[in-house]
């Protein structure tokens, strides 16, 4: 039997340790608890170190419709995550300034921390269009994609046959039927969103009066 050596059983070799990191992308305008679950769920399956959740500068994809300034966003991402010690929060794509690429969020992420492994969390709804996303074929190259199950959408097998098999997983994640477009219209009908996103980011919206009234959403 070899003898095994301090560094052995330490499992020390000149191999350093690749970190597992999951990138949570979206405009979390408001975060929800369908993304927190999604987080968690991938976090628990693959084993990961850390999830950042990155919110967009500027989603040009939903570039007709109004999106709260990136600091609000920004601010309720971090009130939503900070009590888990896995989940951090990156201003990279707030940042960097101009519309928002996955592209340029993974290469941002990769050079602060070279050989990491990347895992980029979606729901099922945005990996169906991921081929519309700026150099969606290099993206494979970068991370590993995880499309996690969300009430209402079915991923389209066409684009799941056109990602590269070792590269894009999906997973049943505990079913959630929250959205922020749905939570942002209940806010504005005077309905709770209470439970449907953390408590902290209920008292932000209301301190900031993020979503007011608005006469096209009727009560
Ligand atoms: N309930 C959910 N279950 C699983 N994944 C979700 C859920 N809600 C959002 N996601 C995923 O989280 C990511 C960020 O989503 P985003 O911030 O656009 O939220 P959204 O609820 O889809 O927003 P909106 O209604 O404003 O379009 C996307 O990959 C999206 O598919
Ligand atoms: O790279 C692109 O062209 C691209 C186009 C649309 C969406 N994305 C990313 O997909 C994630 C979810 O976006 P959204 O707009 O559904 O909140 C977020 O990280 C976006 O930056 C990326």
């Amino acid at each position: 039997m070899a003898a095994s050596t301090p560094e052995s059983l330490a499992g020390m070799t000149d191999q350093p340790c690749r970190r597992r990191v999951g990138v949570m992308g979206g405009t979390f305008d408001p975060i929800h608890h369908g993304h927190l679950v999604a987080a968690s769920e991938v976090q628990g399956v693959f084993g990961l170190d850390e999830v950042i959740f990155v919110p967009t500068g500027a989603p040009w994809q939903k570039a007709d419709r109004e999106v709260s300034p990136a600091e609000h966003r920004y601010l309720m991402t971090v009130i939503a995550t900070a009590a888990n010690p896995r989940f951090t929060v990156s201003r990279v794509d707030i940042d960097r300034g101009g519309p928002t690429y996955t592209i340029d969020t993974l290469r941002d992420i990769l050079a602060a921390r070279p050989g990491d492994d990347l895992f980029f969390i979606t729901g099922a709804d945005a990996l169906t269009e991921i081929f519309t996303w700026r150099d969606a074929g290099q993206l494979f190259e970068m991370a590993q994609f995880i499309g996690c199950t969300r009430p209402g959408y079915t991923i389209d097998i066409s684009t799941f046959d056109q990602i590269p098999a070792d590269r894009v997983t999906m997973l049943e994640i505990p079913a959630l039927a929250i959205s922020s477009t749905d939570c942002r219209d209940r806010h504005r009908r005077g309905e709770p969103i209470w439970y449907l996103v953390p408590d902290g980011v209920v008292q932000y919206i209301g301190k900031h009066n993020l979503y007011p009234n608005h006469p096209e959403v009727s009560p």
